[in-house]
């Protein structure tokens, strides 16, 4: 099993569905050169979604025998889609990068922050409902969906408090460039050259 080091960094995003943690925590981790945890899912894959990048694209049959196999920290049931997150792919991307991130909803950053401790830093994305309904008719989606998703924004927004950070998401080139700049205190990294 891998030994967490004091200077691994799990940053977790969350916050209501269709918030923008996604397009947020892209642009940050493209800045900040963190690497994406990629869940499992058994939810078809979207036209511009490609597998591997986005999700791991898998079989009912599949995610059953890794959940089987205790392969997942964290699993997720949403609108009967089963989603998980390998525990081994968090070890492993530690391991190489250092700094990883991972997008999840209220119940997974709490399940990670008891794993993972102070290693792991909680970042709130938020914003109100009807800009959430809005981007998401946008989107294409279905209102009986935006309405479910809807229904976990009281919690979502509750669990804010029990995060180490918390943002609006307004203009994301601004709400990414605060982020990132938060989030870069945390890296432990020298950046300056040493002058011999
Ligand atoms: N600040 C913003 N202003 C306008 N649109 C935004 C903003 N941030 C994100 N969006 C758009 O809102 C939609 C939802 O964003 P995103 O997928 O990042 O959210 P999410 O919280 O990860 O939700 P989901 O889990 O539903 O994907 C996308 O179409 C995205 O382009
Ligand atoms: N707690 C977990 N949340 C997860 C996991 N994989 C994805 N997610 C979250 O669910 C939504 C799914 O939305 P979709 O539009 O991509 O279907 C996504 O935004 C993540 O926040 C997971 O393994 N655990």
């Amino acid at each position: 099993m891998y030994q967490l080091q004091d200077y691994d960094r799990i940053f977790v995003f969350t916050g209501p569905y269709g918030a923008g943690r996604k397009t947020i925590a892209d642009m940050v981790g493209e800045t900040l050169g963190l690497q994406r945890v990629i869940p499992y899912t058994t939810r078809p894959r979207r036209s511009a979604e490609v597998d591997g990048q986005d999700y791991h694209f898998i079989s009912e049959s599949e995610f059953c025998r890794m959940h089987e196999n205790n392969e997942f920290i964290e699993t997720l049931n949403l609108d009967g889609v089963q989603h998980g997150i390998r525990e081994r792919d968090i070890e492993q991307y530690l391991q190489q990068n250092g700094s990883i991130y991972l997008i999840l909803n209220h119940r997974g950053a709490e399940l990670l922050k008891n794993v993972y401790g102070s290693n792991l830093i909680r970042i709130c994305i938020h914003t109100d409902e009807d800009t959430i309904r809005t981007r998401q008719r946008k989107r294409g989606y279905a209102e009986d969906v935006i309405a479910r998703h809807l229904l976990d924004y009281p919690k979502a927004m509750a669990y804010r408090e029990n995060c180490e950070h918390s943002f609006a998401n307004t203009v994301p080139s601004h709400t990414a460039f605060a982020v990132a700049e938060t989030l870069e205190q945390y890296l432990n990294r020298n950046l300056v050259p040493d002058i011999q």
